[in-house]
């Protein structure tokens, strides 16, 4: 009866679980914003879709649960995974943006049914303590020191391990990987035992040194041996299986695979040429080698999710996240998603020379992302180039192609083991037609259980299914493709017309570029007088300039004479009125002298006239004298002569013509007051008129009276 409650009890939890989710999710949504919780199923109750999912997961097509529910739902959907509901994300840019988040959203987190499961309980540190670890990590694993130190210890490792290969040994690529990471956690254990019973190292030797050494005390050392063993997990499986990987992909494609071993065997011919050991850089720096690891990753992805758990209500891109749900963040979904990888199931390494490509990194996320990010990213890359460098030149020793029937070999033992599918190497798939194909013949074995030969059928007729598929997406494609061809020649076609003309109108438009270069250089030419000319008239500008200045103290000057000038001209009138006066004596001053002439030349007649009767007298004087002497009546005759008068004396009898009316006599001394009078009026005309000259001449005159 009580077991029966139990079953009841069982039941009904099992039937109202679900509901109460869906009910929780309605409520949700409804509560008006625009943000909803994706579209999907949470399947069964409890185990929800978890069988379909690790089901999908073993087989030969991994990603076929999400790629059926992206169809269905959209690239972001919901679950119900590992006994918590999930939403599951193949979208690059949700997966970035949970990836990128910080504690405060998601925090890592397996579900609990899945820790369960795990034997080695799993330390999960998130927030503060978490981003110490990896910090202290994160630069521990890529300092050069380590580097270094792995590289040599892989080589020397490498070296003896692969000189015991033998032709007619089978060798198991990921199992020889392996053992190097199992001789690792040894090595670890051995360490962190030893450094327990001699105290912490001062310098860090190694990552738990750097945890030991750390000062803070929430680093206990249970935490820290912990974290180093969980450390050593992901490195234990994934670089082994990147290495076989990596292997499995070239040999299917003889192109890569020639073009590594080229690369790999042009480096060591340099090194040995040089007498020098390889350095990590030089692998690190093989640039083929490198493309050809990025591709495996991409096409691998070795780890192909990571689950996170909502800290609280999270939207993003319009779906909403609940708070206690997990996400996973599906990588593989995101690296075989064709809108982001130009045929993304076909190994294509020189896909990662676009520069573009390599740049998209949320596209591309095989080591994680945010502050989670695989600290391991530089060892990975160190060590797969390390092993697949001594590996390819190692074999190649003899001949190239041997290298590839070793890998023929190797690949067979690996398909023996159920690791990769036969297809690899039953036909001659990626190898040319011409070279030899030494098939080792396999040990012998038990035949088959039915069970598995059914189960190879069925996965024979799976993989007839998917080529089938392929085939027709083959056959479509080449339809496209030549009707694309088609397009693409008339296109070519027009394309030639169009640059026929666009070549005919640059010709012309070179032509005339021509032409009007040859204008400007004749303008040019032309212009060269002109500037000539130019540089004449600003030397004469500069020339005039200067007398301006000089004209300009001149015009100073001058206007201030004028100045001056002006208050001289002035007294203009005055001296006018004066010179008029003087005029008018002048002219009064030339009558009077007219007047003296007439009297003079009167008075010279006179005296001419006088002198001429005198002369006559004097010569009756004479004749009477000398009849006197000669005959005489005794008469004197005196001076005077016979008139009794004296010529020039005052009682003369001849009175002057002018008579006392003039006041004039005509003795010299006499004469002094009526000459005086006209030397005096000559002297002032001529005085009037030296001043008249002066004034008209501009200068400057005086007036005293
Ligand atoms: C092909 C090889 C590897 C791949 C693809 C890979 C991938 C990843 C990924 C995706 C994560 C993130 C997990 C998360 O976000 O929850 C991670 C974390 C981590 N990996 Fe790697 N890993 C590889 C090799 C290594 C190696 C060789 C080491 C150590 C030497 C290593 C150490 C770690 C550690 C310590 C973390 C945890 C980081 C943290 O939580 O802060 N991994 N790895």
């Amino acid at each position: 009866m009580e077991n029966c409650w139990e079953i009841v009890l069982f039941v009904t939890t099992i039937i109202l679980f679900p509901a109460v989710i869906i009910l929780y999710q309605r409520k949700r949504c409804s509560n008006g914003s625009r943000v909803r919780i994706p579209l999907g199923t949470l399947g069964w109750p409890y185990v929800g879709e978890t069988i379909e999912f690790i089901s999908c997961a073993y087989s030969d097509r991994p990603e076929k649960f999400m790629e059926k529910r992206r169809r269905k739902y959209g690239k972001v959907f919901k679950s119900h995974l590992f006994g918590s509901p999930t939403i599951v994300s193949t979208d690059a840019e949700v997966s970035r943006f949970v990836l990128q988040s910080d504690a405060r959203a998601f925090v890592t987190s397996l579900p609990k049914s899945l820790t369960d499961m795990l034997e080695n309980s799993i330390m999960l540190l998130n927030g503060s303590l978490h981003r110490r670890f990896h910090g202290l990590l994160g630069s521990f694993f890529k300092s050069p020191h380590l580097k270094a130190k792995i590289t040599l210890d892989m080589q020397n490792y490498l070296k003896e391990t692969m000189g015991n290969w033998r032709d007619d040994h089978r060798i198991c690529i990921q199992d020889e990987a392996k053992n190097a990471k199992k001789k690792l956690i040894e090595l670890v254990r051995t360490i962190i035992q030893d450094k327990r019973r001699r105290g912490i190292s001062v310098t860090p030797q190694d990552a738990a040194d750097v945890l030991l050494t750390d000062a803070s005390e929430e680093l206990t050392d249970d935490l820290i041996s912990g974290n180093i063993i969980d450390l050593m997990i992901p490195g234990e499986d994934s670089v082994p299986v990147l290495i076989a990987l990596a292997i499995k992909y070239l040999s299917d494609y003889p192109l890569a695979l020639q073009q590594f071993i080229e690369e790999n065997l042009e480096l060591k011919r340099v090194k040995d040429q040089d007498g020098e050991h390889l350095s990590w850089n030089d692998y690190v720096s093989l640039p083929f080698t490198q493309m050809v690891i990025t591709e495996t990753l991409r096409m691998a992805s070795i780890i192909p999710a990571v689950i996170r758990k909502a800290m609280r209500d999270v939207e993003i891109k319009g779906y909403l996240i609940p708070k206690g749900w997990c996400v996973l963040t599906s990588f593989t979904a995101v690296h075989l998603d064709e809108n982001l990888y130009d045929q993304p199931y076909q190994f294509n390494p020189w896909r990662w020379q676009d520069k573009e490509m390599c740049a998209n990194s949320y596209s591309f996320t095989p080591f994680g992302g945010g502050q989670r990010l695989c600290p391991g990213v530089d060892l990975v890359r160190l060590e797969t180039s390390i092993f697949l460098h001594h590996f390819v030149t190692q074999f190649s020793e003899q001949s190239s192609i041997n290298v590839k029937n070793s890998l023929c070999r190797i690949l067979l033992q690996m398909a023996g083991r159920n690791r990769i599918p036969r297809d690899a190497f039953d036909n001659r798939r990626g190898y040319p037609p011409e070279g030899p194909l030494v098939r080792v013949p396999l040990p012998r074995q038990m035949p088959p259980h039915p069970a598995m030969l059914e189960e190879e059928l069925e996965m024979q007729h799976m993989e007839i299914r998917r080529l089938l598929g392929e085939n027709r997406r083959l056959v479509e494609d080449r339809v496209a493709l030549q009707r694309e061809l088609g397009a693409a020649k008339e296109e070519l076609h027009h394309m030639n017309v169009v640059i026929g003309d666009i070549r005919a109108e640059q010709e012309m438009h070179s032509r005339e570029l021509i032409e009007r270069g040859l204008k400007l250089e004749a303008d040019l030419r032309a212009t060269e007088s002109i500037r000539n000319e130019a540089v004449q008239l600003r030397a004469e500008v500069k020339k005039l300039n200067a007398t301006r200045q000089d004209q300009a103290g001149q015009i100073q000057n001058l206007s201030q004479d004028l100045a001056k000038l002006k208050a001289d001209n002035q007294q203009i009138p005055r001296m006018r009125s004066e010179i008029d006066g003087l005029h008018q004596e002048l002219m009064r001053a030339r009558n009077a002298i007219d007047y003296e002439k007439k009297a003079n030349i009167e008075l010279m007649e006179q005296r001419q006239a006088m002198e001429k009767n005198l002369v006559s007298m004097a010569r009756e004087v004479e004749k009477l004298r000398a009849e006197l002497a000669n005959g005489g009546d005794g008469r004197p005759w005196g001076a005077g002569g016979a008139y009794g008068m004296k010529y020039s004396s005052p009682e003369g009898s001849f009175p002057g013509p002018y008579g006392d009316g003039y006041g004039a006599h005509l003795g010299g001394a006499d004469k002094g007051p009526l000459y005086g009078s006209v030397v005096f009026y000559l002297n002032r005309v001529h005085y009037l008129r030296q001043l008249i000259g002066k004034v008209e001449a501009g200068g400057k005159v005086y007036l005293l009276s």
